[in-house]
C-alpha cells in the first residue's frame, strides 16, 4: 500500500503518528478528538502505534515497522523523500528507550527538513487547528533539495 501523495503541496497531507508505549493511550484519545480533521488525510505510524490507531478509531494508518525495529528510521526515510508533511511523535520524556539513537535520528531529520513536529497533545492541538491544514502549503523541503543540489553543484 502505498497511497501517500508524493508531492506536498495541496490540502491532504501526510502524517505520521508515533507514540511510545506510556503515551499511546493520550496518542489514540488525541485522534480520536480530531478524527474529524485527520480522516481528510493520508496516515502513517510506527507499527504498533499504526495498529492501535486503527483499532480504536478506526482511521486508516498505514503502518511501518514498530520503532524498536526500524520503524521511526522508516518514517525519517520519508521525510527525505519529501513524503511527509507533518509528525505527531508522542514521545515519553520518563521512559528510557532502547532504540534511543532512532528516535534521536529521527527528530533530527524532521529539523533538517523543517517538519513540523508535535511532540504532545499541546503541541499537537496548535498544529492540527493550523490554517495550513486547510490551505495550500508550499512546502520548505522543495527548496531544501534544491539548495542541496545547488550546494553539491559548487562542491
Ligand atoms: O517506539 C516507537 C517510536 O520510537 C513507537 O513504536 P511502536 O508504534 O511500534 O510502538
Amino acid at each position: 500500500m502505498d497511497d501517500f501523495i508524493t508531492l506536498t503541496i495541496g490540502k491532504k497531507k501526510n502524517i505520521a503518528l508515533i507514540a511510545h508505549d506510556g503515551k499511546k493511550a493520550e496518542l489514540i484519545q488525541w485522534c480520536q478528538n480530531h478524527k474529524s480533521i485527520l480522516e481528510k488525510h493520508f496516515l502513517c505510524g510506527t507499527g504498533t502505534t499504526a495498529r492501535m490507531i486503527t483499532d480504536k478509531t478506526g482511521l486508516p494508518v498505514r503502518g511501518y515497522n514498530s520503532g524498536p525495529l526500524g520503524g521511526d528510521q522508516q518514517i525519517g526515510a520519508k521525510i527525505v523523500e519529501g513524503k511527509v508533511d507533518f509528525v505527531v511523535f508522542f514521545s515519553d520524556p520518563l521512559t528510557a528507550q532502547p532504540h534511543d539513537p532512532d528516535v534521536k535520528a529521527l527528530m533530527r531529520i524532521a529539523q533538517v527538513y523543517d517538519i513540523p513536529m508535535a511532540v504532545n497533545k499541546a503541541s499537537a492541538d496548535f498544529m492540527i487547528t493550523s490554517i495550513y491544514m486547510e490551505k495550500e502549503y508550499d512546502h520548505d523541503v522543495i527548496n531544501f533539495h534544491k539548495n542541496i543540489k545547488e550546494r553539491s553543484e559548487t562542491l
